[in-house]
């Protein structure tokens, strides 16, 4: 078995998550589960990316697999963040010609190509901008908003997990190999750990580009487990026990 990864940080609740390359200890107190822009826009027919043209049919079951890390997550007494991306109603937030997200976001790029669909997509107030009814937040769960691929960027996560004490990242969401990996790699650099749980994530394109985000992350900014890993191991702590 590979070397375990330790980190000094990893208290007594903490328990041997299997990973890749290494195994790696993971403490609740100071582990959060992130989850990416799980709204309508990213893994609901009609919403953004289906209407731009993505193959959207693998969100589904990533919705249900989210579902129960999330449920073991809490069971587990660990923070739930969940980011939602987006702007304001008037697109301020999304910047002008001058920005290369003007010229690069997709979402902004079919509005634009279907008048129709202006103000609709990626609104804050919105359907489009809402997390999706099966990952509804429960009391005690963080939304943040972001408005820009990385979730670090121009955000409160940062603070938010600063202030928790928190040091290793678990991450599930859509895309994995846009805003998961963007903010991944972000948390690399800040100095957290991160461990993205491959089947809870869904990428936009074809498949090479989530192989090639899981190659990353294994190689050079954290590391990859799965969700039955995840639950089995974190769900084998006493219910409720901080
Ligand atoms: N959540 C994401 O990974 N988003 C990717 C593209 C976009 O927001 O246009």
């Amino acid at each position: 078995m590979a070397n375990l990864v330790e980190p000094p940080f990893a208290g007594p609740r903490a328990v041997t998550l299997p990973a890749r390359p290494e195994p790696i200890r993971v403490d609740p107190a100071t582990t959060a589960v992130v989850t990416i822009d799980m709204q309508n826009a990213y893994a609901s027919e009609g919403g953004y990316v289906d209407l731009a043209g993505f193959d959207i049919s693998g969100a589904a079951g990533v919705i249900d697999r989210i579902a129960k890390v999330l449920d073991t997550a809490r069971g587990a007494g660990m923070p739930v963040i969940f980011l939602q991306n987006g702007w304001d109603e008037d697109y301020l937030e999304a910047g002008t010609e001058a920005s290369p997200n003007w010229h690069k976001s997709n979402a902004l790029k079919t509005m634009r190509a279907r008048p129709e669909l202006a103000g609709k997509l990626l609104a804050r107030g919105g359907w489009d901008y809402e997390l999706v009814d099966a990952l509804a937040p429960q009391p005690g769960d963080i939304r943040v908003h972001k408005t820009r691929y990385s979730a670090f960027f121009n955000s409160q996560l940062d603070s938010v997990l600063r202030s928790r004490g928190i040091r290793t990242i678990v991450f599930v969401g859509i895309a994995s190999n846009v805003c998961v990996e963007s903010t991944l790699r972000d948390a690399f650099h800040l100095e957290y750990f991160s461990v993205m749980l491959e089947d809870a994530t869904h990428h936009l394109g074809p498949d090479f580009v989530h192989q090639a985000t899981i190659y990353n992350v294994e190689k050079f900014f954290g590391w990859v487990s799965s969700v039955a890993e995840f639950c089995g191991s974190l769900g084998q702590l006493p219910q409720g026990d901080t």
